[in-house]
C-alpha cells in the first residue's frame, strides 16, 4: 500500500467558498469570505492571530453553519452531506484537538474508521486494520501503537490526529496550524507527506517559509477579509506582506534551492 493507495476516490475535487459571513458576540469575524482551493493542491491559509482562519476552517468542514454563504466541494453544497457522507469527503484536523481518554494509540486511530463502517447482520464491518496500519507507519507512529493516549507529547499527539484523520480517507484534508507542536524535523517530514497525499489540503499556517516551500497557494485572510489570494509567488508581495502583518519582508530567489524564501526585517511597525 503506497501514499496514495489511502487515496480511495477516483477525483480531487476544488473546494470554493463563497460569499461566506459569520458573526460571533455580534462582531463580524468573517465577512463575505470567496474563497478557491484547487483540487489536488495544497493551499495556506494565512493571516495575522485572530483573522479568521480557524473559523474559516470549520465552516469549510461543515462544523459551523455561516449567517450566509455556501461552501462547495466539486459540485456538492457540503452542508446538504449527512454526517457520515461529510466525513469520508472533509475532514479536519484540529489546531488544539485534546481527547482525555485512556484509549490506545492505535484505538484513537481506529476512530477515523468510524464513517466508513456499516452495520451488518449486528456486527460492524470494514475494520480497516490495514488503512490502520498504514497510517500509523506513515506518520511514524507505529512504535507506539499500543501506549495509552494520555501518555503522548504535544508532538506525538499531532501526528496521532493527523493518522487519524487519514483513516477517515477524505478527499479534502484541512490542517490548523499542523505543525505547531512539531520540531522542525517532524514539521518538513509532516508537510512533505501531506503533499504526497495528492489530496486537496487546505493548511491553516503561520510561518510563512514553510507555507512558500510547501504550498502551491495561498488565501491571506485579514481581518475577516480575504486580502489576497492565488498562486504563493506572485500573491505574498512585499506590499501585501506590508499591509497584512506591518513587518518589511519579501520573497526573493533562494540562494541554493529552486524556490523563493522569506527576507524579513526585524523591525515591526506598530498597527495603524
Ligand atoms: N465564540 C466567539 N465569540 C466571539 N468572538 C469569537 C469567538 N470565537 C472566535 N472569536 C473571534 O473571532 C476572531 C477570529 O478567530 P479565529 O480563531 O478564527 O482566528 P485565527 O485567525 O484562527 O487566529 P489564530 O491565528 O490566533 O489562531 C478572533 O477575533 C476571535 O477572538
Amino acid at each position: 500500500m503506497t501514499h496514495r493507495d489511502l487515496c480511495v476516490h477516483t477525483s480531487t475535487p476544488d473546494v470554493r467558498a463563497s460569499g461566506v459571513v459569520v458573526r460571533l458576540g455580534g462582531d463580524v469575524v468573517l465577512g463575505d469570505v470567496d474563497l478557491v482551493a484547487r483540487g489536488g493542491r495544497v493551499t495556506a491559509l494565512l493571516g495575522p492571530n485572530g483573522s479568521g482562519k480557524t473559523t474559516l476552517l470549520h465552516v469549510l468542514a461543515g462544523l459551523r453553519t455561516p449567517e450566509r454563504g455556501t461552501v462547495v466541494v466539486g459540485d456538492v453544497a457540503i452542508r446538504s452531506l449527512s454526517h457520515r457522507r461529510r466525513a469520508r469527503t472533509i475532514a479536519l484536523v484540529e489546531q488544539h484537538a485534546s481527547t482525555t481518554t485512556d484509549l490506545t494509540v492505535r484505538q484513537v486511530v481506529a476512530l477515523g474508521r468510524l464513517p466508513h463502517r456499516r452495520m451488518l447482520g449486528g456486527t460492524r464491518s470494514d475494520s480497516g486494520a490495514e488503512v490502520i496500519d498504514k497510517v500509523m507507519d506513515l506518520v511514524g507512529l507505529t512504535h507506539l501503537a499500543d501506549r495509552g493516549w494520555t501518555t503522548l507529547s504535544g508532538g506525538e499527539r499531532q501526528r496521532a490526529h493527523l493518522a487519524r484523520t487519514l483513516a477517515q480517507q477524505p478527499q479534502v484534508l484541512l490542517l490548523d496550524e499542523p505543525t505547531n507542536h512539531l520540531d522542525l524535523g517532524q514539521q518538513l517530514r509532516f508537510l512533505a507527506l501531506a503533499r504526497d497525499l495528492g489530496l486537496t489540503i487546505i493548511a491553516a499556517l503561520h510561518d510563512l517559509e514553510l507555507a512558500t516551500a510547501f504550498c502551491d497557494d495561498v488565501v491571506v485572510l485579514d481581518h475577516g477579509r480575504v486580502h489576497g489570494q492565488g498562486p504563493v509567488t506572485s500573491t505574498l508581495t512585499a506590499s501585501l506582506l506590508r499591509e497584512v502583518y506591518h513587518v518589511e519582508a519579501s520573497l526573493d530567489p533562494h540562494p541554493r534551492l529552486d524556490r523563493p524564501h522569506l527576507i524579513w526585517d526585524r523591525h515591526v511597525k506598530e498597527n495603524p
